[in-house]
């Protein structure tokens, strides 16, 4: 049996419980299959990282599982609801949330607002909560606040002191954070982190990295899935990797193994 066969066993036997389970998912963009009759599984406060050569399929990937995209075929269950045809908008309700590789913080809106967006699920934000209720959306602004503090203070003191500043003013590995904690602080189960390492040094991207494991050591089972060019971040910081190429999953397993698949070392490093 060659190396790529011993990795097509999923390393996944491994892993607690399913969160997520996506099955013969496909996303056409009209003759290209950008993601083809995929099937991937992610264990409960698992960290996967995804990755391939360019135009492989991975950000497609997180499109179709954010509701980004509509699937073409298959099926997408997290926690065991089926969440093939959810909209966006209501995903972080079933616990999912992601990052962009650009960033998408509003930069003339204060850090706190940035950070607020991400908890909408959560908030009471009918008209006649806000407008007659004016206490109770006050309570949880002011709760809002304290939780968004905390979880920026998790990242860096100094960044937690300027809650009400605006973002523009944050260097780039403040605003990749604010991003991570708006992802975050709408307690997700799952969080998609395209390209952490995007547009920073090698050095902040070990750092964001080392703070992110961190806060999910204290979040408990959160489970993170991460697209990464940084080979180097994504060895360090996975528990398995799948490998896409041309949409289809070629391998999966640990780092180590996968690196060293010819048919992966071929598709991905072109060297075999
Ligand atoms: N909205 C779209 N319309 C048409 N084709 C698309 C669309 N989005 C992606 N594609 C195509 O689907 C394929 C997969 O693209 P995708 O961006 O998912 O790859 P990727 O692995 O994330 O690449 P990279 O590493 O360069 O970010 C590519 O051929 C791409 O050109």
């Amino acid at each position: 049996m060659s190396a790529h066969q011993a990795q097509a066993n999923p390393a996944s036997a491994a892993s607690p419980a399913r969160l997520l389970e996506c099955r013969g998912l496909s996303v056409r963009f009209g003759g290209l299959m950008a993601l083809n009759e995929l099937d991937i599984d992610v264990g409960r406060g698992e960290v996967l990282g995804l990755i391939g050569p360019n135009g492989s399929g991975k950000t497609t990937f997180f499109n179709v599982v954010s509701g980004v995209y509509a699937a073409s075929a298959g099926s997408i269950r997290l926690d065991g609801v089926d969440i093939t045809r959810a909209q966006a908008q209501n995903l972080s309700a079933h616990g999912l949330a992601r990052t962009f590789q650009r960033s998408r913080l509003c930069l003339p809106l204060s850090v706190f607002d940035n950070i607020a967006l991400g908890a909408q699920g959560r908030l009471d934000s009918g008209l006649w909560h806000n407008l007659f209720r004016r206490k109770a959306f006050a309570t949880e602004a002011r709760t809002m606040a304290a939780e968004a503090r905390e979880l920026l203070h998790v990242f860096s003191p100094t960044l937690a002191d300027k809650l009400f500043e605006p973002a523009i003013s944050l260097g780039m590995i403040d605003r990749r954070r604010v991003e991570i904690c708006r992802a975050l602080v709408g307690r997700p189960k799952l969080v998609l982190l395209d390209e952490p390492s995007a547009g920073m040094t090698h050095d902040e991207t070990d750092q964001l990295m080392d703070e992110i494991l961190g806060v999910r050591r204290s979040l408990g089972d959160l489970t993170i899935i991460i697209v990464e060019h940084e080979m180097g971040l994504i060895e360090r910081v996975t528990d398995r990797c799948v490998v896409l190429n041309y949409g289809k999953k070629i391998c999966e397993g640990r780092f180590r193994d996968v690196a060293a698949d010819p048919v992966v070392r071929e598709a991905y490093l072109g060297q075999s």
